[in-house]
């Protein structure tokens, strides 16, 4: 899909394209949630998240994340992407819990939307990815990380990853699962993901939701021999390989956008899940006193 049309679909209260370039421009004019820095001789790319304070995917920041994704997957000098934070501590946060408290049905329908968008495109990305994980990475910023062809985590036991959904008293929607079990295996996605389980470091290697862990000053160095790595790989037989083994988890999803978008309204709109994210929220500001 063009930009004009994704972005568009992306932010359907805009009423034309001048609108929706207006909002883009004003939205990109007020801050730059995704810094991509590009090494056109390497034929790589590195996308950093600045949104601070957490990295947390607003909705800004997702619609932001699509619109360089598609930037990039255009520009067929770029082979591989590299995702990281740009300041170290905070991967990401996931997904913003502002987006999906006290808002309106229109507004959440919107926000899913988004981020179905951004893990659809991040799944099938025909670039080679990797994630650096330079911080903590709970829920949807672990589902970026795992939409990623491979993972290096750095080794600092502050720094937790995993799906943590079940102890917000929220439920990973279906994708998200099947993402994890793709990930990790069945058996201890049963676990990881009815436990809300955030694992530091070397437990994430060990039930392999990450691919390696390296002291936190290599991290960005082991990337880029992992990148190299895997460039060396014709790019066709790569990115078939690539597109064969995700299509029947991707098409799950497109087969039924419109009733998750439905669930997740009706879900999220619920009094006792909203009361339980304002507790979470209130809960997060007391750690912090
Ligand atoms: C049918 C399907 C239905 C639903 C599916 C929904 C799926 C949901 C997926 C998600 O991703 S939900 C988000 C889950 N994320 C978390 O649980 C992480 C929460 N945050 C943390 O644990 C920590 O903030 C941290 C990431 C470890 C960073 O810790 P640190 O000490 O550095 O920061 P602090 O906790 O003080 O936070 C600063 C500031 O940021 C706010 N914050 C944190 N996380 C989020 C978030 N995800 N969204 C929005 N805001 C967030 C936090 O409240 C603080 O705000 P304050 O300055 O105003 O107090």
């Amino acid at each position: 899909m063009a930009l004009a049309s994704r972005a568009r679909a992306l932010l359907p209260g805009a009423r034309s394209w001048g609108a929706v370039l207006a909002r883009v421009t004003a939205q990109r004019a007020m801050s730059h949630r995704v810094v991509v820095e590009t090494d056109a001789a390497a034929g790589v790319a590195v996308m950093k998240f600045r949104n601070p304070p957490v990295n947390s995917l607003s909705l800004e920041m997702v619609t932001e994340l699509v619109i360089n994704l598609e930037k990039l997957e255009n520009d067929k000098t770029v082979r591989g992407l590299i995702f990281t934070s740009e300041s170290p501590g905070v991967f990401s946060s996931g997904l913003n819990l502002l987006d999906m408290y006290g808002r309106n049905p229109a507004h959440y329908a919107e926000y899913w939307k988004a981020v179905q968008e951004l893990w659809l495109r991040l799944y099938q990305c025909p670039m080679v990815t990797v994630a650096t994980i330079n911080g903590a990475c709970p829920a949807g910023g672990c589902l970026i990380s795992m939409t990623c062809d491979y993972r290096v985590m750095a080794d600092n036991p502050k720094y937790t990853i995993g799906l943590n959904e079940t102890q917000l008293g929220i439920v990973a929607p279906f994708w998200f699962k099947d993402t994890l079990v793709n990930t990790i295996g069945y058996r201890a996605s049963e676990i990881s993901l009815q436990l809300g389980l955030l694992y530091p470091p070397a437990e994430a290697l060990r039930v392999g939701i990450v691919d390696k862990v390296v002291p936190e000053d290599q991290v960005h160095s082991a990337a880029l021999a992992v990148m190299a790595q895997w460039l060396a790989i014709p790019d066709h037989a790569r990115q078939l390989t690539k597109a064969m083994l995700r299509k029947p988890t991707v098409d799950n999803l497109v087969r039924q956008r419109d009733a998750d978008i439905q669930q997740f309204v009706s879900f999220i709109s619920r009094d006792s899940i909203q009361k339980g994210l304002q507790m979470y929220l209130q809960m997060l500001k007391q750690k912090k006193a």
